[in-house]
């Protein structure tokens, strides 16, 4: 049972690249919230032998150098092709939705649940799971920030980050169909007190 002896509330959290997904999911678990990352399981995926061998199947051996993925070249063939990157999908998308499923399992079956589990999903609305959460969280920022904000972080080029974007559904439609919008256009502090006030309402009785 849970302190308030209630089910965890499910968050789906997602928005385009360099929104801020994962800065929304650190301020939310620094409260108290379990937080899965559908990036971090889709990199575990890649991980996976049987998954890397489908890989190297589809793409070619060259993809895999001393038995790790070369993400960067991956990248570069699947974010100018869309029948390419549908394939990755298929070999990636699977494991980590069983893997996720296997997490809230395990969160469930402690002692003491979380109040609240936030599923940090890039293509949550790509991939058809907008119904499978209490609420969904949409970080918006204008892309030429996010441009910058991701170029900052991980060296992804000017054009990477727009290749990624035109990947995904436009984020204005995301936007429209949250239940909540979480507006990361400020600075640090301008995104806690959003935080904050999401957090209230996730916990209220
Ligand atoms: C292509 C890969 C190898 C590139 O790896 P890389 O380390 O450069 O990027 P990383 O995995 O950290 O993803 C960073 C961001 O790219 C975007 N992105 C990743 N995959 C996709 C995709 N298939 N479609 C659209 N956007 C994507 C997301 O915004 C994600 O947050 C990797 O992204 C991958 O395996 N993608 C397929 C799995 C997937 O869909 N992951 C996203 C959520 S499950
Ligand atoms: N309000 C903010 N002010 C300044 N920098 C920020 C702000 N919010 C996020 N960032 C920075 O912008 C970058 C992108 O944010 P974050 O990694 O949280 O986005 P994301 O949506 O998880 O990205 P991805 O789609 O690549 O997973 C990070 O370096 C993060 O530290």
């Amino acid at each position: 049972m849970s302190l308030s002896g209630s089910k965890p509330r499910s968050v789906g959290l997602t928005g385009n690249i360099g929104s801020g997904k994962s800065a929304v999911a650190r301020l939310l678990q620094a409260r108290g919230a379990a937080v899965i990352d559908a990036d971090a399981l889709a990199r575990d995926a890649t991980r996976d032998p049987a998954v890397l061998a489908r890989i190297a199947a589809a793409f070619g051996p060259d993809l895999v150098v001393d038995g790790a993925l070369d993400r960067a070249a991956l990248a570069a063939r699947v974010f100018r092709d869309p029948a390419a990157r549908s394939v990755l999908n298929g070999l990636v998308h699977p494991w980590v939705q069983r893997e996720r499923e296997r997490r809230v399992a395990a969160l469930l079956a402690q002692p003491e649940p979380p109040r609240v589990i936030v599923h940090d999903i890039p293509l949550l609305f790509e991939v058809g799971l907008e119904g499978a959460f209490d609420t969904v969280v949409v970080v918006d920022a204008p892309l030429e920030l996010r441009v910058r904000r991701v170029a900052a972080r991980s060296g992804l080029s000017e054009e990477e980050v727009r290749a990624r974007d035109a990947a995904q559904l436009p984020l204005a439609e995301k936007v429209r169909r949250a239940d909540v919008v979480i507006d990361n256009s400020g600075d640090r502090g301008a995104l806690e007190r959003q935080v904050e006030a999401l957090w209230q309402v996730l916990v209220a009785p």
